[in-house]
């Protein structure tokens, strides 16, 4: 059974496109990334997944769980982490979080100050004294004290500090191997890198691919950087070449296809210098996300 089924998901806000058809599955275990640019669609097809606003048409399933027909048993297993945590100030943390494990029937004290701990968040402080990343990692514990074994974190580390977006991760990795689920949106290229065992990768609503991270690190592309003799002034074409940016005698581009078609190509112009890199995935994603 997949984790989370989506099947032709589609959200209109009145006549704003907020997805449109969007197809992707995501396998138990896995640690699955939703990478896009600002407004394209990401926290809606969250809120959506989560049955907070109803889906125009399509639809999916979480743990093969109905997201419309079945919310209620969904939400005991699922833990949610939204973009911005709103709180009553006046409460102390260990309520907070004892209130909102009561919730659920695997509500464990022990276990939740072990996170809490391990956030470095210090359970006793009241919620108004908190600074932004504090109240991010009281969100991440709120998420995380019913063991859920699907974990949705939309934006999870806006407002850690890099040490503590390392204890996140690791928290992360941990659940992982437990068997949880992990499925979380960003729009930070190198912690989904660090992260994901794959990516989706949506705009405007729609997906554009889903893949293995490591695939699309070996995807044929590579980035070229070549000088040329000064005195060439003439315009210089390459099959297959995208991205091109030129400065003086140096250009840049990428290019994706057969190495050996590359190679025959620039022979015949007057290299000074070559140097052949992988780019990396922000180059790659920048390249689809202006098709
Ligand atoms: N409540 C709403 N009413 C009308 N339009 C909305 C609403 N929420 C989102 N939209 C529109 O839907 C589209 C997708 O927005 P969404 O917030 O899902 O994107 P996002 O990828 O989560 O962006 P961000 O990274 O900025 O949070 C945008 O065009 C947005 O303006």
């Amino acid at each position: 059974m997949k984790a989370i089924e989506v099947t032709n998901l589609t959200k209109y806000y009145r006549k704003v496109k907020g997805i449109e058809n969007i197809n992707f599955s995501v396998d138990e275990g896995e640690i699955f990334g939703f990478i896009g640019p600002n407004g394209a669609g990401k926290s809606t097809a969250i809120r959506t997944l989560l049955n907070f606003i109803y889906p125009t048409s399509g639809g999916a399933q979480i743990f093969g769980k109905d997201i419309v027909k079945e919310t209620k048993e969904i939400r005991e297993f699922i833990g949610y982490l939204p973009s911005e945590v709103h709180y009553y100030d006046d409460m102390k943390v260990k309520d907070l979080l004892e209130y909102s494990g009561k919730f659920y029937k695997s509500f464990d004290k022990d276990y939740y100050k072990k996170i809490a701990h391990s956030l470095d968040l210090n359970i006793e402080r009241k919620i108004e004294d908190l600074s932004f990343g504090n109240r991010k990692k009281v969100g991440i514990v709120q998420a995380l004290l019913h063991k859920p074994k699907l974990l949705i974190l939309d934006e999870p580390t806006g407002g850690l500090d890099p040490l503590m977006q390392q204890s996140f991760f690791e928290i992360l990795k941990e659940k992982q191997k437990e068997g949880t689920t992990v499925f979380f949106s960003s729009h930070y290229l190198g912690e989904v890198q660090k992260m994901c065992d794959r990516v989706a990768i949506i705009k405007d609503g729609s997906i554009l691919k889903v893949e293995r991270i490591e695939d699309l690190r070996s995807t044929q592309f590579r980035k070229v950087y070549i000088s040329l003799a000064s005195d060439y002034k003439q315009d210089l074409t390459i099959n297959g070449a995208m991205d091109v940016k030129e400065d003086g005698e140096q250009m840049q581009f990428l290019y994706n296809g057969e190495a050996r078609e590359l190679v025959q190509q620039l022979a015949s112009f007057p290299l000074r210098d070559i140097r052949i890199e992988e780019p990396s995935l922000e180059e790659i994603f920048m390249h689809y996300y202006e098709k």
